[in-house]
């Protein structure tokens, strides 16, 4: 294995409490009811657009594109600075320090917006981290299409096999298994459905455990 690419939300870092307020902010400003954290959580996974669809149709009922455009571009304007509560999973930054100790690249496959990505890296101290950053916006498409999965490699100038990719997700699960490539579910971030069910090469709750998790892979 010569690289280790990670999700980001409920992957490397709790972004919901923040996600969560962003959200509440664009809603109040609009006049509109409110989400509990529980239902802002549950709308991660497919980036910000998706996330805006969920809220609408939660708060109002319906989706009505002249509203999603107006309420996703509010969003996208609060979810510029929404990383003040934002945490790094328990020994995360260790794992993260270990791999690139053992010479492999790390490379960031998110669909957080590269925007709301770049500025919770930089307030991580974080920024130059990772060799490659795709975001939600950065290609025309999102995960689960298998496509910035493989731009991440492509910038790497790496094979599928020579790669693993750590996600949280029921999305991150798909993209994996439609790129081909091996994948770690990280257990503890925001997945609905029970881990076992979910495409995955290993389960872990701690990170403490990846770097051996890895190392059985290749
Ligand atoms: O922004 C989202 O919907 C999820 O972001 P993630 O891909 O880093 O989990
Ligand atoms: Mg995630």
């Amino acid at each position: 294995m010569r690289a280790v690419v990670f999700d980001l939300d409920g992957t490397l870092i709790d972004s919901a409490p923040d996600i969560w307020h962003a959200a509440n902010a664009v809603l109040q400003g609009e006049g509109l009811p409110l989400v509990t954290f529980e239902q802002s959580r549950g709308f991660i996974g497919r980036g910000a657009r998706v996330f805006v669809e969920r809220m609408e149709l939660a708060v109002t009922g319906s989706n009505e594109a002249a509203r999603t455009d107006h309420l996703h571009a509010r969003f996208l304007h609060f979810y510029e600075r929404a990383h003040e509560n934002t945490r790094i999973y328990p020994y995360a930054a260790e794992a993260l320090e270990g791999l690139r100790g053992r010479g492999l690249r790390l490379g960031l496959c998110t669909n957080k917006p590269f925007g709301p990505t770049r500025a919770v890296l930089e307030h991580l101290g974080w920024s130059g981290f990772f060799d490659v950053v795709i975001g939600g916006d950065t290609l025309p498409v999102a995960k689960p299409d298998p496509a910035p999965l493989l731009e991440v490699l492509a910038r790497m100038e790496m094979g599928v096999s020579d790669i693993a990719y750590i996600g949280d997700s029921e999305t991150d699960a798909e993209t994996a298994e439609r790129a081909g490539a091996r994948f770690g579910l990280y257990t503890e971030g925001y997945r609905k459905g029970a881990p076992e069910s979910l495409f995955h090469h290993f389960l872990f709750n701690d990170y403490r455990h990846l770097p051996d998790r890895l190392a059985e892979l290749s």
